[in-house]
């Protein structure tokens, strides 16, 4: 018996040093490993310290929320109300509005990290992470960083929205015009008196062309498909209470139908301003496919006065025209790509049982999808924005917190650097 614990042992030991001579240095983290900090990874630290787990957060943008400090515009604001966007532990402010603007919203996830004294480790790129099965633990490497750093748990907090999606249009790069995703956009100050293409007609492209709008540009929105655009408010109350609400009393599909026939009572009919609906209800269409319906804040005025016109799918661009599904063409002097966002996670976690390598997104479906397999998670990758990911990160921190307390604690962090070469 004590031969085989010492084969056992001898194993692992050799599996480290061939590690070790091919990278350079080894780091065993005491805790999980989290990659990201944005809102669903701070989120999960917090719960693993409110239980004095310690853990590593790895990130790398130069600082938390990158997604909401460097690839918003300016405008935005959280379209729920602040009581469903709030983590664990902490509520927003009494004096934050109903819907924070973004720069309250960063204010209230730096007061976050201060709370709970979060220490990203910021500018570190995953470049891979995969489950070494004769140590028994996670192995990650950064970007430029000659070191492996390993741990029983890894927690995965990239986000759904970590890479632009930036569609392949025929003859886009002879387009004289800028050509800009929204996650660069910031403003329509710039496009000031320019005719602007918006491609895309989810949250960000009808809230961009409303922002084109006041700044006195002239925006086309392309929709190529069917939509759901819903009024933020109905009944005095925020159309997410009001469906929250109305969940708890009725199916899904008659929620749906009371949700369409008020907002139907408030915009009209959206198909005769060029914007059908799918045949399936909001809120069905959001579990079955994960698309946000679009809750309107001004922009469905502005198409019915045509102020921003509604175009058909884009065929192709020569250098300032666009030509349409519809055999129409018109000229433009800039195009922004309000196309959307995916995840990024199959370009670096080499083990693909537990995310889809088509939308890098878990493949149980929710509320399944934040556990996989040897203390893998997933936060934040529900389709159910920040409610979501406060779901997921207190379900995750119990899940460690149990094996964590079972554990005899073998990995009390250390460091191991070869020897020098004889
Ligand atoms: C414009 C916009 C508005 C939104 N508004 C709302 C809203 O009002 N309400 C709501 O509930 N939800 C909203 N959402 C949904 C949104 O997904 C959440 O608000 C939230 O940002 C998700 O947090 P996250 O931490 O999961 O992802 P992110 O905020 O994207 O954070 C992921 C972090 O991981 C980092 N990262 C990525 N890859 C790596 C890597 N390889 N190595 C290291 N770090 C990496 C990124 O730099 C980033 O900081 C909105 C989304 C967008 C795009
Ligand atoms: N707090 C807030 O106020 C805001 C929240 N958000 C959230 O951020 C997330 C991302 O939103 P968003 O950036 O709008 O992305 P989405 O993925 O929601 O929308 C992308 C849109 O682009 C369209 N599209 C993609 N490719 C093409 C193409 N080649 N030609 C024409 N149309 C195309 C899609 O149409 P199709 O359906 O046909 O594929 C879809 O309408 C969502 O969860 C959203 O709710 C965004 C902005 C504001
Ligand atoms: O902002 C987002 O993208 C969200 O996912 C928030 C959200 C979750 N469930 C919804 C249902 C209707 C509108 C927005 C959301």
């Amino acid at each position: 018996m004590d031969y085989l614990r010492e084969l056992e042992s001898k194993r692992v030991h050799d599996s480290f040093d061939e590690t070790m001579k091919k990278v350079g240095r080894c780091v065993c983290v005491p805790g999980p490993i989290i990659v990201g900090a944005g809102p669903s990874g701070l989120a999960v630290a917090a719960c693993l310290k409110e239980k004095g787990v310690p853990c590593v957060i790895i990130e790398r943008a130069n600082c938390i929320a990158s997604l909401w400090k460097l690839k918003t515009y300016n405008r935005l604001h959280l379209h729920l109300p602040k009581k469903y966007c709030e983590l664990p532990f902490m509520p927003f402010p009494a004096k934050f509005p109903t819907y924070p603007t973004k720069e309250q919203f960063v204010e209230y996830l730096e007061d976050y990290v201060k709370k709970f004294d979060l220490e990203p480790q910021f500018n570190q790129t995953v470049e891979s992470a995969n489950y070494d099965h004769s140590l028994g633990l996670w192995r990650v490497k950064t970007v430029g960083v000659k070191e492996f750093r390993y741990s029983r748990w890894l927690v995965v907090a990239t986000g759904e929205n970590s890479e632009a999606v930036v569609p392949e249009i025929e003859g886009i790069n002879e387009f004289e015009g800028p050509v800009v995703h929204t996650s660069s956009y910031k403003s329509g100050e710039t496009f000031s008196g320019k005719k602007v293409l918006v491609v895309g007609c989810g949250n960000s492209g009808m809230e961009i062309c409303l922002d084109l709008c006041n700044n006195n540009a002239q925006p086309s929105i392309v929709v190529r498909d069917t939509l759901h655009i819903l009024p933020r408010e109905m009944l005095g109350r925020s159309t997410f209470g009001v469906s929250m609400w109305l969940l708890k009393l009725f199916p899904i599909c008659l929620v749906d139908r009371i949700l369409l026939f008020i907002s139907w009572f408030i915009l009209g009919d959206t198909s005769r301003i060029g914007l059908d609906r799918p045949n399936i209800g909001p809120l069905q269409l959001k579990c079955t496919s994960g698309k946000t319906p679009v809750l309107d804040v001004g922009t469905l005025a502005k198409i019915k006065t045509g102020e921003i016109k509604v175009r058909p799918g884009v065929k192709r661009t020569t250098c300032r025209t666009v030509e349409f599904t519809d055999g129409s063409a018109e000229e433009y002097d800039a195009i922004v790509l309000a196309t959307g966002y995916r995840s990024n996670v199959p370009s670096w976690l080499k083990d693909k049982e537990m995310f889809s390598e088509e939308d890098g997104l878990p493949r149980r479906s929710f509320p399944h999808g934040w556990k996989g397999e040897y203390g893998l998670y997933a936060v934040g990758f529900t389709k159910r924005g920040l409610l979501g990911s406060s779901m997921d990160a207190k379900r995750i921190a119990q899940d460690i917190e149990q094996s964590w307390k079972a554990e005899v604690k073998p990995f009390t962090a250390f460091t191991r650097t070869p020897a020098p070469a004889s």
